[in-house]
């Protein structure tokens, strides 16, 4: 089955820039696209706009789920916060709509993990968990079927792209001189008290160890400009660490551009005869 209707749920940082990247990098339209926002948004910001009407032949914003599963859409791919995964996924999935979420800390909550899990089941579809701001969840997903001694994930971000989260009240981002650690704890811990900040704490335990198993530290570093994300996993099937540089976004500091791009490869991908 080609992706021709797509749903993105939110209209942020990373759903503008999807839609600029999706506009470069389609090679004919999708037919429908529709764009669910916050309950009183009807119409796109103008630069969405304009993306959106190079992505689609057919364009519509809502701030109503019940259009969106009224217009059945291929996928749908939330990019609006972890309230938006409450709000919306069950209904989505229950619905029979494939759905892949940014928000993947939502699933650190054993409550809504099971929800989700039951939801798609309900719709005999799938729950899709991109790899967003890191990589590396292939190799980590095949060793998890041996023994996985080790994953620890350490995220380095600069001081501003912390703001707004925990992170101000352990330590003042304003007055750094050197690298701090704020945060040392499980990926259920970081994902459920950084809902903007460590959602691939949950990607990663997700894939691998588990979400108390695998271990977190979050820096503040005034000397990075980049999102460093890095990830050392010891197993009896390999040694790996992965680094990755990830490029803020213009928009939104606090998320990588790896993450936009990993959505549009879950487009892609649904889109090709032969799935990379
Ligand atoms: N998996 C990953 O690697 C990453 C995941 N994320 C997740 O993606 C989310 C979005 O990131 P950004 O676009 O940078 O944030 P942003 O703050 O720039 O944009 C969020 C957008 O969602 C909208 N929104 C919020 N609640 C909504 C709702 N109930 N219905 C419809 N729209 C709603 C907001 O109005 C806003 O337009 C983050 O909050 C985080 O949960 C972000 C970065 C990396
Ligand atoms: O984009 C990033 O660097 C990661 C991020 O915000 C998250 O995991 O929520």
């Amino acid at each position: 089955m080609t992706l021709n209707h797509l749903c993105i749920i939110g209209a942020g940082s990373i759903a503008a820039e999807l839609l600029d990247t999706l506009a470069h990098v389609l090679e004919a339209p999708l037919e429908r696209l529709i764009v669910l926002q916050r309950a009183g948004k009807t119409t796109l910001p103008e630069d969405m706009a304009q993306a959106a009407s190079r992505c689609a032949i057919t364009v519509q914003a809502s701030d109503n789920l019940a259009d969106v599963i009224a217009a059945r859409p291929d996928l749908a791919i939330e990019c609006a916060g972890h309230g938006a995964v409450h709000a919306y996924g069950e209904q989505l999935l229950e619905n029979g709509i494939e759905t892949v979420i940014a928000s993947t800390g939502v699933l650190a909550d054993d409550a809504w993990h099971d929800r989700l899990r039951r939801a798609a089941q309900a719709g005999q579809t799938r729950l899709v968990l991109p790899a967003g701001a890191v990589g590396g969840m292939d190799i980590l997903a095949a060793l998890q079927n041996g023994t996985l001694d080790t994953v620890a994930y350490t995220s380095r971000k600069p001081p501003h792209a912390w703001r707004g989260s925990p992170a101000e009240a352990a330590v003042d981002l304003d007055s750094l001189t050197g690298e701090t650690v704020f945060f040392e704890g499980s990926a259920r811990r970081a994902a459920v008290d950084y809902p903007q900040n460590a959602n691939v704490a949950a990607t990663i335990a997700l894939a691998g160890a588990g979400l108390d198993a695998t271990t977190v530290r979050m820096i503040a570093d005034p000397d990075v400009q980049a999102n460093i994300h890095q990830i050392e996993i010891a197993s009896d099937g390999a040694e790996v660490q992965v680094r990755i540089v990830g490029k803020p976004t213009a928009r939104n500091p606090k998320t990588s551009l790896p993450t936009v791009y990993s959505l549009v490869r879950e487009v892609m991908r649904r889109r090709g005869p032969i799935v990379s």
